[in-house]
């Protein structure tokens, strides 16, 4: 995994804007109306209303969507007390994983005030503002106090993070721990070091959990708690031994679970080697932990180790749960986050850790087949299904211990508003992945031999979407699997080398000869083809053996559109083929053609890019909205490309004359209704929202599609090959996993089209 050094983290907060996060405007404000709705005089409006109705500020502002995260900056990760200022960073982080997990709002707030009572007053002062807050970074015992205040004297929900959030993440992470080391809760022995905050709130929980207080010995700066110690504060008393221990290498012995709150590098291996059999070590201190991880793994291989930190396995960071508690808690109307919206925390998160992991999880960490067990005790921070996970089940506990305002009531539109949420409706993938699961489809991998590819033809016959067949030589695929730690167990390989199938080779070949002897094409020149990927894993869809291709986009001489045109031909009433993208955006979903095949149309060429355009995008279950786009509008420009465009529109006029289409318009008109309505009220595409853009030329709708991708305001599906008789589709052997297996899928999706209508989409 990727390490940071100082240089890249100071680099990346400083580039561009500095910092992390930043502002941006809801409505409308482009006009003077707009401008006066947002401020006065109708701002006014909305004042008056929750003057009257508090409540109805989670109507009219942002108040329900909004988290404060509040530090007083003097327990700042393990850093110490750094002071609010220097602890800004760690806030604005908050902020951002608030926002780009959970769609919450988040302000980051450093208050210089230590004095608890001082701190308390200026943090319910500005509690209206607010749907939440997150107490952050604050150091024990202070913490304690102040989040009980704030908890009793705001009417918002209140959490101090590194109390009750990592509590709830190391529980789960417990609970699945012990499950694999085969231990039982109430048996084991806890040793616990540090003090603070966060450690005297895991531990509570933890003995809420069935851990036996007399079997927990906790340790601060100065070593073992003990009732011999008369330094101690009302909450280290709690958890005072009667044993006499004095030191946390005497406490080690023998313990079959260690959890760090505390600094770095004060566990040694030897305490390690100390502990009982099958031992659970969580060294939570960061940003490093109690014992280095290499360290640690190298002592014990009967360990289950975590830390804090994102670049190891198992990683133990109250990120897992703040973003989706507070979400939760705000959407039921949680008046305060209590211990059932806690325990179903817990229970949502430890459960998650043992469902199948979703394709996109293996591809956004690089791995291909997470699994629960010992380096997966929790799930991944970038798992998508925590906030349809974890935010119900917060929800669910406020609603079931009598504390939502808001209760919940329709759970599936409540899961797609979640869905939604994150930006990018992944709606249509979800879709296509279930329809290929319900009937998979053999898929040829053409590059199987390349780190990405491979991994994808993994994945996706994990997750049930394909049956690969992967072609290359055995050897090096299986080696390749096993440096990449991939299971490639029941997925065929075929060596076109050295075919098992001896007359295979020379049965394509001669059905290659046969069909295009027209061509010139000889026996003997047809069977040399079959050395090369694209032609023999064509062959295979041709002839049945499978039922659809991903071919890489290099191959030795022929390009392999050439070699698809050759082989499995081009659809009946058409004269090309072409490829489709299919964009995600935050405004919705856009298809966008020929990404990648034909170069400088002609008429005719364009007509058949917007013909199987507009069939594509129906089988994908959209009805077509299509503008065919250049750098004029309705015949204002006469020039040759304009021309051809203003052509094409008006034979698919004549062709569909029900058909939304329309153009030739420049690009924001196609995008912009009320623009294109205003200045062109006569269009076909009046009062509609475009959702295919047909470009004039390759470098055009090439550079669009990247443009949206470089600069993050789209996801892609795609090349999605049309026009070819079969499922063959073109894909970057250097794409990313994901980006595979969502091809795979739509061969799959392709194949089973093919199976059921056959390849005229016209008819
Ligand atoms: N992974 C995660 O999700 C989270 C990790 N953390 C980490 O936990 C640590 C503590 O945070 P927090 O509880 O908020 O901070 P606090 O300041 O509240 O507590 C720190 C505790 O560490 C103890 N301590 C300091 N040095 C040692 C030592 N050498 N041996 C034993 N104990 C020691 C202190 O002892 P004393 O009481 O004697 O001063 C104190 O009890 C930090 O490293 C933080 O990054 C915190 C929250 C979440
Ligand atoms: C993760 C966290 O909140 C901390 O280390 O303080
Ligand atoms: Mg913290």
């Amino acid at each position: 995994m990727s390490k940071v050094t100082k240089e890249m983290a100071l680099e990346y907060h400083r580039e561009g804007k500095p910092g992390k996060i930043e502002v941006v405007p809801t409505v409308p404000y482009s006009s003077q109306q707009d401008l006066a709705l947002a401020y006065s005089p109708g701002v006014a409006y909305p004042c008056l209303e929750i003057e009257q109705r508090p409540q109805d500020a989670y109507e009219y502002t942002n108040k329900g969507n909004l988290v404060a995260v509040i530090s007083n900056g003097t327990a700042v990760l393990g850093l110490g007390d750094i002071g609010a200022l220097a602890g800004k960073p760690v806030m604005e982080g908050k902020a951002l994983l608030f926002k780009i997990f959970a769609g919450l709002d988040c302000f980051d707030i450093e208050v210089n005030e230590k004095d608890p009572e001082k701190f308390i007053q200026i943090v319910k002062a500005l509690s209206p503002t607010f749907g939440g807050i997150n107490l952050e970074d604050i150091k024990a015992p202070e913490c304690f106090e102040i989040e009980r205040r704030l908890k009793e004297e705001c009417d918002i929900p209140v959490m101090h993070d590194d109390q009750h959030g990592t509590a709830i993440i190391s529980a789960a992470g417990l609970l699945n721990a012990l499950e694999i080391q085969g231990k039982k809760i109430e048996d084991v022995k806890l040793v616990v070091n540090g003090a603070g905050a966060a450690a005297v709130s895991c531990t509570k929980l933890y003995i809420a959990l069935g851990v036996n207080p007399a079997n927990v010995v906790m340790c601060d700066s100065k070593g073992v708690i003990n009732s011999k110690r008369t330094d101690l504060n009302s909450q280290k008393k709690e958890f005072a031994t009667t044993r006499d221990l004095d030191t946390l290498a005497e406490a080690m012995k023998g313990a079959d679970v260690f959890l760090g709150l505390s600094v770095k590098d004060v566990v040694t291996p030897d305490m390690l080697l100390s502990m009982a059999d099958k031992p659970i070590v969580f060294a939570l201190a960061n940003p490093d932990p109690e014992i280095a991880y290499d360290l640690a793994v190298k002592s014990r291989p009967d360990l289950i180790f975590a830390t804090g930190r994102s670049d190891y396995p198992n990683q133990i960071n109250n990120v897992l749960g703040f973003p989706y508690i507070f979400r939760g808690a705000l959407d039921s109307g949680a008046t305060v986050i209590n211990e059932a919206m806690k325990l179903a925390a817990v229970k949502a998160i430890a459960a998650l850790a043992k469902e199948a992991v979703p394709s996109v999880v293996n591809a956004a960490y690089g791995m291909s087949d997470l699994h629960f067990g010992r380096d997966y005790i929790l799930p991944k921070p970038l798992d998508p299904r925590l906030i349809t996970t974890v935010a119900p089940a917060v929800a669910r506990g406020a609603m079931e211990s009598g504390v939502a305002k808001r209760p919940i009531t329709d759970w599936e539109a409540y899961n797609e508003k979640l869905r939604q949420l994150m930006g990018y409706d992944n709606k249509l993938m979800r879709r296509f992945t279930e329809e290929a699961q319900r009937n998979p489809k053999r898929v040829v991998f053409g590059e199987a031999n390349t780190d990405n590819m491979l991994r994808a033809a993994v994945t996706a016959y994990q997750d049930g979407i394909c049956i690969p067949v992967l072609l290359g030589n055995e050897e090096m695929i299986e080696k390749r699997a096993a440096r990449l730690g991939l299971n490639i167990e029941g997925i065929q390989i075929v060596n076109l080398r050295h075919d098992r199938e001896a007359d295979r080779r020379s049965r394509f070949a001669m059905s290659l000869a046969e069909k295009r002897k027209r061509d010139g094409m000889t026996y003997p020149e047809a069977l040399e083809m079959m050395f090369d990927r694209n032609y023999f894993g064509m062959m295979m869809v041709e002839s049945g053996e499978a039922d659809a291709m991903l071919a890489g986009t290099y191959s030795g001489s022929h390009s392999p559109a050439e070699i698809a045109r050759e082989v499995v031909g081009i659809r009946p009433t058409y004269n090309h083929f072409a490829t489709m993208h299919i964009l995600r955006t935050k405004r919705g979903v856009y298809f966008l053609a020929d990404t990648m095949i034909n170069h400088d149309n002609d008429e005719e060429t364009l007509l058949d890019i917007a013909r199987l355009a507009r069939n594509s995008v129906e089988y994908f279950a959209h009805e077509p909205v299509m503008a065919m786009v250049s750098y004029s509008n309705f015949g204002s420009n006469k020039e040759k490309e304009p021309q051809v465009v203003h052509k094409v529109v008006e034979k698919m006029h004549e062709l569909y004359p029900d058909l939304p289409i329309d153009g030739e318009m420049q690009v924001h008109y196609a995008l912009n209704k009320k623009v294109r309505d205003a200045n062109f009220p006569f269009s076909r595409l009046n009062g509609k929202d475009v959702n295919t853009l047909i470009f004039p030329n390759l470098s055009a709708a090439n550079t669009a599609y990247k443009m949206m991708l470089e600069m993050g305001l789209a996801e892609a599906i795609g090349p999605i090959q049309m026009g070819l008789n079969k499922p063959v589709h073109f894909i970057n052997v250097d794409a990313a996993v994901r980006d595979i297996v969502n091809l795979a899928t739509v061969a799959v999706l392709d194949a089973a089209v093919l199976e059921k209508i056959g390849n005229d989409h016209d008819k």
